[in-house]
């Protein structure tokens, strides 16, 4: 078993473990919001389908109109009428025009349209106030062209590509089958909310926390509930987790007597690294228990969060075979100092905000059994070993939302 491992190493290690292929399957469309795709989709149409008009107005030859002006309009015979939808089908000759409505093919014949606010109505004419042009054209394929690739297999589905997978034309769309991650708390001072609290219990709040960042990162949560810290407990835990995609333990990892995650996966399983030269979360173990991998995630609070942050999401991001990065690092100017800790890669919460340019202040306390810091942070605050910062410094941050 290794121990006392670099983040890097350590995440090496646990990418090499998202082995395997996720199921695929196919969803309409309606279902398939926050879905990752399994293929690439092409585009079955162009869009537009047809030059049309981006404004309510006349379609008509700009040759006719160049002269127009408020005291020298020009006069064009109106054809006919193209509501979006019922695209004119006959052909706009000289000195003539078809009213069209936002969205409408542009006639045979026209080349440009005006607006209908410079024009005047009189009968069977209109007047150009103003020449047309064909600025407000919106090409044909101006958005997609039928048969190129715009989204890819790895791709979220997020609002904008449902929108994107539905104007390509497509009704159903394959995706990866969510990863299945059992969430097992240990403890015997862990109780579940609601239950009265008995002297030295803790509500078993890693759970909840473990089961939104879970579904942050695109995996199906299987909540396994808790055990106390007894051996034959853990295992029949650990057998009923053996065909998830990965598990997710908190607690029971690190030095005392009865951490006994750490001792079943050494006698039962294989662990693969113990221990992580970082802060929070220096006690994770990586093992695996036959064709399950295990993430034994350190009991605080805090900790089980960062750490599964850290090395979790990456986990089930290769799994999905993502085309995004689990997480991305921005520069950001300290409003207030950072403590470093020797020997060690610190990782604390803050407050990142963007409005005066990425700027980044400490949630305060930051003891890793301290909840409220993931609470009210939104970003960690990278320090390298044996590095503070102090205010005004620049440094690295990773939100905890997305930001590329
Ligand atoms: N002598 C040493 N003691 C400790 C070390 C060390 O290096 N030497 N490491 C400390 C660090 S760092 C961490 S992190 C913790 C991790 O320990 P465990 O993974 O064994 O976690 P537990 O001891 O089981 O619990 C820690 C803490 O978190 C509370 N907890 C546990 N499960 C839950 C849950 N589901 N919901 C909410 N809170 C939970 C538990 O009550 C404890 O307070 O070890 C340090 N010790
Ligand atoms: O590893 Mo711990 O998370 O610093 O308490
Ligand atoms: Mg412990």
């Amino acid at each position: 078993m290794r121990t006392n491992l670099s983040v890097e190493e350590a995440l090496s290690l646990v990418l090499e473990g998202a082995r395997g292929e996720l199921g695929v399957e196919e969803l309409p469309l309606g279902e398939a919001y926050g879905r990752v795709l399994a293929e690439d989709l092409a585009s079955l149409v162009d869009h537009p389908d047809q030059d049309d008009t981006a404004i309510d107005g006349y379609a008509c030859r700009e040759a006719d109109t160049l002269l127009a002006s408020p005291e020298r309009p020009v006069r064009l015979r109106v054809i006919g009428e193209a509501p979006a939808g019922k695209p004119f089908l006959g052909e706009v000759g000289q000195g003539e025009a078809v009213a069209v409505y936002t969205g409408a093919p542009i006639p045979r014949g026209a080349d440009a349209v005006i607006r209908v606010e410079d024009t005047r109505r009189e009968g069977a004419y209109v007047l150009l106030l103003a020449p047309a042009s064909p600025k407000d054209i919106r090409p044909k394929g101006d958005d997609l062209r039928r048969g190129e690739v715009y989204l890819r297999r790895g791709d979220l589905l997020t609002p904008g590509r449902l929108g994107l997978a539905a104007a390509m034309g497509h009704p159903r769309v394959r995706v990866y089958r969510r990863p299945r991650v059992g969430i097992l708390s240990t403890g015997d001072e862990v109780v579940e909310p609601g239950e009265p609290l008995p002297y030295g219990g803790v509500y078993n709040s890693n759970a909840y926390s473990l089961l939104g960042l879970v579904l942050e990162a695109g995996g199906e949560p299987v909540l396994l509930g808790k055990v106390p810290d007894s051996p034959e407990a853990v295992m029949a835990k650990l057998e009923e987790a053996g065909h998830l995609d990965l598990l997710l333990t908190s607690g029971g990892v690190s030095m005392g007597e009865y951490d006994v995650v750490r001792k079943v996966l050494e006698e039962k399983g294989e662990v693969v690294f113990w221990k992580v030269r970082q802060q929070p979360g220096g006690p994770l173990l990586f093992a695996r228990l036959g064709g399950l991998p295990v993430l034994g995630l350190p009991g605080n609070p805090v900790s089980s969060m960062v750490t599964f942050f850290l090395y979790g999401r990456p986990f089930l991001f290769r799994l999905l075979k993502r085309t995004e990065p689990p997480y991305g690092t921005l520069k950001a100017r300290a409003e207030t100092p950072f403590r470093g800790a020797k020997g060690k890669k610190v990782f604390r919460r803050g407050v990142l905000s963007l409005a005066q340019g990425p700027s980044v202040r400490t949630t305060g306390n930051q003891s890793s059994g301290v909840l409220r810091s993931m609470a009210f942070g939104n970003a960690l605050v990278v320090l390298p070993p044996d590095q503070d910062a102090r205010e005004g410094e620049e440094v690295e941050v990773i939100p905890l939302t997305f930001v590329p």
